[in-house]
């Protein structure tokens, strides 16, 4: 069978390729970057390192690349495909949904064969705004045709996956650990394969949810208190027991809104929530600030990792005090190589603080009163963050 994946960054080689290679596929990278797609063909794979003891390696072969402009090798590929598969990056979602309509289109004159579209990032619902994106490019006749062939499968993945340079290559370096959770209610009836070495569960919110509000929340948490205080790599953030505190504090918060929203076992999230900060804290780790925290706006967004579980807390009446800090403390990030960030910061020396949070994050009212308050202090004198009975 053929996957074509776009996206050949470190979660597309790192686990996409990987577990879609153990399913025994070949797979057709899609990507702008030229010199990614020039290392897959020139080598027909690519390593994968684990961070274990031994630094295990494993080569995924059956793979080779084309880039994104190429049109008419990209229609090739996608009138063979069995699956599709995308890690770019949220806001790039749009940017693919053109080329891959179009090949869609011209598959649908000559093959008929259902197919099944899955975009993994870290959004709710990643392969819907895809799809939204995809049907914006149809008129009215392949729309149907789209509804009869094409399925877009949410999903969940959850992996560290970094790379490293090695005598000119990228490898991808990855935890041992990872899940790619995917939505059975949204598979194509018609498609007769499933994958291995995947879940698939019949609703697929609890676990977006779950990674998004408890393992990106904490990440982007440490990443951006750790630029407070001038850290460079999330383990290092990690070592710093106050830091620690309001972390710990935030998704001990979330993990209140899992209780009362979907019953959660507590026991069961509390182990969840330790698992993750052991993941995240791996000394054998160096995962930098800037890669974790990159992109703040979407960050900041009214339904991603920050914001979205302290809405749902405030709206719950439940305590959010840590979750405001880490929000307030993401509105002082500031990085001259991260375009988000600069955006963000220039927003903020254009535009009083409250009318920035409450156009970036959606927030009104006694929230945003909050957000802007911990802001304005934290601003003054970073030590205040550790004030205020910070600890769930
Ligand atoms: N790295 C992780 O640990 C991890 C884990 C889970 C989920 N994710 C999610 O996976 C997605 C990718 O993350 P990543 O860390 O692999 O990022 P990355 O930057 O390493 O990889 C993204 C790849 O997509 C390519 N790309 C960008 N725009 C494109 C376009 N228009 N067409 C084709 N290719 C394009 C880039 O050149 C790059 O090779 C993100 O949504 C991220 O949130 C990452
Ligand atoms: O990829 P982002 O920018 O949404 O978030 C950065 C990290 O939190 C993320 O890549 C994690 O490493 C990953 O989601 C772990 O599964």
């Amino acid at each position: 069978m053929k996957a074509v994946h776009f996206g050949a960054g470190n979660i597309g080689r790192g686990l996409i390729g990987q577990v879609l290679h153990n399913n025994d596929f070949e797979i057709c990278f899609v990507d702008t970057f030229y010199p990614i797609v020039e290392q897959l063909n020139q080598d027909n794979g690519y390593w994968v390192e684990y961070i274990n003891k031994n630094r295990t390696t494993v080569f995924i072969d059956q793979i080779h690349a084309i880039c994104i402009n190429d049109l008419q090798q990209l229609i090739k590929e996608i009138q063979t495909a069995d699956l599709i598969t995308t890690s770019v990056g949220v806001n790039n979602l749009e940017k693919i949904a053109p080329a891959m309509t179009e090949a869609l289109k011209k598959r649908f004159e000559q093959n008929v064969k259902p197919i099944n579209i899955l975009a993994n990032e870290n959004v709710i619902n990643a392969s819907t705004l895809l799809k939204r994106a995809v049907y914006q490019e149809l008129d009215k006749i392949s729309r149907q045709l789209f509804d009869t062939y094409v399925s877009f499968v949410d999903t969940s993945i959850d992996r560290q996956a970094l790379s490293k340079e090695e005598t000119a290559k990228s490898i991808a370096v990855v935890e041992p650990y990872y899940e790619w959770i995917i939505n059975k209610s949204q598979w194509h009836p018609n498609v007769d394969f499933e994958l291995k070495d995947v879940t698939y569960v019949s609703e697929m919110e609890p676990y977006i949810e779950r990674k998004l509000f408890i393992v990106n929340a904490a990440h982007a948490a440490f990443a951006y208190l750790g630029a407070l205080f001038d850290c460079q790599t999330i383990q290092e953030v990690m070592e710093i027991p106050d830091i620690l505190n309001i972390v710990r504090g935030f998704l001990t918060e979330n993990q209140e809104y899992f209780v009362k929203k979907y019953q959660i076992n507590q026991q069961e999230l509390e182990r969840f929530i330790e698992n993750t900060l052991m993941r995240q804290g791996n000394p054998q780790l160096e995962d930098s600030i800037e890669r974790v925290g990159r992109s703040p706006l979407r960050k900041l967004s009214t339904d991603d990792r920050l914001v979205g579980p302290v809405k749902k807390l405030a709206n719950l009446g439940i305590s959010h005090v840590n979750g405001v800090k880490v929000i307030a403390a993401a509105y002082l990030y500031s990085n001259p190589k991260d375009e988000e960030a600069l955006a963000l910061q220039q927003l903020l020396r254009e535009q009083s603080a409250l009318s920035v949070i409450s156009n970036v994050s959606g927030l009104e009212g006694t929230l945003l009163e909050e957000v802007e308050a911990m802001y304005e202090q934290i601003k003054k004198n970073k030590e205040l963050i550790f004030q205020g009975g910070g600890n769930a």
